[in-house]
């Protein structure tokens, strides 16, 4: 059988939460390493991400935000704990059948861009649907390159490109697929604040116009305030969430929590 064919279905969810969730982590464990070298990365996180929602990941250095990430995203398995993409269970799931789902349903965003440099900004865009062999919508990829305001750089390289025109670049790429998530790590990292500006307020639009969900590792209470709610992560569990954040209180919350690390 084919990793496609056979990407299964899990049993009933083993937690209840109010939506749909898109992303469901329920008790996730992670353990690098084992006896005097096991370092503790996540104990026992409970989250969910629902569709139209745009979530911001942040916590002292450290505190377990990539390995969340990594886990939710379905590049790490756990050490125990259930994370479930929709009605699929991922932990235990084959990595040939996780490589499937990632392609199909996740899209990312690195700091990075992680653009090919010898594709011009379009193939760049479509080039995982074709690796894919999946048809390209068209309108859809116009509609895109319109949004993000690339009409005129549809032809350059990336080395032609701006870091923010590269990125959102980056981010039609990871839409174009219509992911039911996108996982952005630290994505306004080499932007200034212009560029960065910019790719947030299309991730937002992505979120506000086209019911994306999105999950966002930042250090930066501007770029997180960009999001409906901030989770914050200290010593690998989540010791506070903040709905509708301002930058200024993100600040604060994450001096606190600095000052207690
Ligand atoms: N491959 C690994 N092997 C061993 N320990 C690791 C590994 N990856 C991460 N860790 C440890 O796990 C903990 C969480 O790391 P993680 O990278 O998830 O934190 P973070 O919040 O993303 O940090 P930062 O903001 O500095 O990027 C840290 O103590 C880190 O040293």
């Amino acid at each position: 059988m084919t990793a496609e064919r056979s990407v299964r279905k899990a049993g009933p969810a083993r937690v209840d939460t109010p939506q749909n969730p898109v992303v469901l982590l329920a008790d996730v464990d992670v353990t690098y390493g084992t006896g005097s070298a096991a370092v503790v990365a996540l104990r026992k996180v409970n989250i969910s991400f629902t569709a139209a929602e745009f979530t911001a990941v942040m916590g002292p250095s450290g505190s377990g935000k990539s390995t969340l990430l990594k886990c939710a995203a379905g590049l790490m398995s756990p050490t125990s704990g259930s994370v479930r993409l929709g009605d699929l269970e991922l932990t235990a799931m084959p990595e040939a059948e996780l490589a499937v789902v990632r392609r199909r349903k996740i899209g990312f965003v690195f700091q990075a861009f992680n653009l090919l440099p010898a594709l011009t900004a379009e193939e760049n865009i479509t080039l995982p649907s074709l690796l894919d062999k999946r048809e390209i919508d068209r309108e859809w990829l116009a509609e895109l390159i319109r949004k993000f305001g690339l009409e005129e750089r549809t032809g350059h390289r990336p080395h032609e490109l701006s870091g923010g025109q590269q990125q959102r670049v980056a981010v039609c790429r990871a839409l174009l697929g219509r992911p039911d998530v996108i996982f952005a790590d630290e994505p306004t990292g080499a932007l200034d604040s212009h560029a960065g500006q910019q790719v947030l307020d299309g991730l937002r639009t992505a979120v506000d116009t086209m019911g994306q969900s999105v999950v966002m590792v930042t250090h930066n209470p501007v770029a997180a305030a960009h999001a409906d709610r901030v989770v914050f992560l200290a010593d690998g569990t989540v010791v506070d969430k903040l709905e509708k954040p301002t930058s200024d209180a993100v600040a604060s919350r994450m001096n606190r929590l600095e000052r207690r690390a």
